[in-house]
């Protein structure tokens, strides 16, 4: 039976379905959805959903998705052909849901394409909404990443998750290890930071009784107590080249010594690592060894800077304030937002959690203001492109006060803020009249 008369086959395939399924056609009407995809998205019945468009039914939107600033499975499908994947937050009526999108498109006969099959997948471990734990984000560069890091999480594949510091690399790090088959198993970091290479060593393969001066007993290494389960390398870049062909030698056969012993053990560990430090410079510049970069990276996985994620401030500061045991509800202001929005942030998130916390200390009521935001102001740019940290330059005092005046603050605020008389602003600003 040919597919562009009759999709009443299909439906009764769709139907048949236990994972949630809708069937689209060239013009993004759902034509069906079967039980697991009502349930999911609390639909009361098949009526509220066919005969609606998917971007309306999953978005809000009046427009589809690529023309509403994201991206279009359906559209890239059409585009390619083929099947597409991308990861979509989904309006529910309770909380939205962060869902991984695999639509294939389904040909006829003279292989035009007829309708599109889209599997929704919920994403377990994580939320768009702002929450007291675990990874949060709505921007597209999050999106992304999320994406890749679904992808990955189910394989043993070793991943090496790049990004600056205070990113969230050793969240994403136990988000791909809690979505992993190994999840009921061990989650091991070994924060690889400035250890001296016996030490590491110990703390890795573990050391016989007597092995060194002061080893009084038998230790397991992590890599024995992370068996069957996930090790995390945290700044795999620090590990000393002396070690690092063992560890090669480990992640190819899965045996390691203990120090101090001939006895080849096994451990079956799936490796995870990260770095803030551009490990191919390290090849190149031969402190890291090739053959171990080409094992850890097998996939890269990048976090985005929180600069590169900006529109996830909102989402973020309410995340991060509720994490905050205060037993207030606080709000930021719109000028304090601003202030944060101009900001560098060279710490990323884990600065943005130590600004909040010390501006709810600072704070007497339930509103954060500019001046209970104790951030370097020198780093203060509308422009995002000229920030002190990322460029080492420094800002002119005339376009800091620009700055903190179109925030709405007051010339005693300024002078406050920048640690200068009130006449000086005032003559700065006569200076540029
Ligand atoms: N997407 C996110 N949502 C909420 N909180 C986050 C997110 N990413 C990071 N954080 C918080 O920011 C802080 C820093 O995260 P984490 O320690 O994972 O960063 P990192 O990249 O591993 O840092 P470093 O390179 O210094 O080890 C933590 O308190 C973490 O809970």
């Amino acid at each position: 039976m040919a597919l562009d008369n009759s999709p009443e086959l299909l439906i009764q395939l769709v139907a048949s379905l236990n994972e949630p399924h809708v069937l689209i056609d060239q013009s993004y009407v759902i034509r069906f959805a079967n039980d697991a995809y009502l349930q999911l998205h609390n639909h009361s019945g098949i009526d509220s959903v066919v005969g609606q468009t998917c971007y309306a039914v999953s978005h809000g939107y009046s427009l589809p998705c690529d023309q509403s600033g994201e991206s279009c499975p359906l559209s890239m499908s059409r585009e390619s052909g083929t099947r597409e994947r991308v990861v979509h937050i989904h309006r529910r009526a309770e909380n939205d849901l962060y869902e991984s999108i695999d639509l294939t498109p389904l040909k006829n006969k003279r292989g035009d394409i007829v309708f599109f099959l889209e599997r929704l997948q919920p994403l377990q471990h994580f939320s768009p909404n702002s929450q007291r734990e675990g990874l949060t984000g709505r921007s597209p560069m999050f999106l992304k990443m999320l994406d890749h890091l679904h992808r990955v999480a189910p394989t043993d594949t070793t991943v090496l998750i790049e990004g600056e510091s205070g990113t969230g690399k050793e969240l994403v790090a136990r988000a791909i290890h809690d979505s992993s088959k190994r999840s009921l198993k061990p989650f091991i970091t070994v924060d690889c930071t400035a250890l001296p290479e016996a030490l590491i060593e110990s703390e890795l393969f573990g050391h016989e009784k007597g092995a060194f001066t002061g080893a009084y007993a038998l230790k397991r290494g992590l890599v024995e107590e992370a068996d069957g389960g996930t090790l995390f390398l945290d700044e795999i870049g620090d590990i000393p080249i002396g070690l690092q062909a063992k560890l090669l030698r480990f992640l190819e056969s899965g045996t390691y010594r203990r120090v101090g012993s001939n006895q080849l053990r096994h451990a079956n560990v799936r490796l995870l690592s990260a770095t803030h430090r551009p490990l191919k410079k390290l090849v190149e510049n031969g402190e890291f060894r090739n053959d171990l970069y080409y094992r850890i990276s097998t996939f890269p996985l990048s976090v985005p800077s929180l600069r590169e994620r900006r529109d996830d401030l909102p989402v973020l500061i309410t995340s991060l304030l509720r994490r905050i045991e205060s037993g207030i509800t606080y709000r930021v202001s719109d000028q304090a937002l601003k202030l944060l929005n101009a900001y560098s942030f060279p710490g990323n998130i884990r600065e943005l959690k130590n600004i909040l916390e010390r501006s709810v200390l600072l704070c007497d009521g339930k509103t954060i203001k500019p001046c209970h935001l104790s951030i370097d102001l020198a780093s203060v740019s509308q422009n995002n492109e000229r920030q002190v940290d990322a460029l080492g330059r420094t800002f002119k005092p005339d376009e800091e006060i620009g700055v903190l005046l179109s925030l709405g603050l007051t010339k005693r605020q300024i002078a406050m803020k920048l640690g200068v008389s009130e006449r000086t602003v005032y003559r700065i600003l006569r200076s540029l009249q």
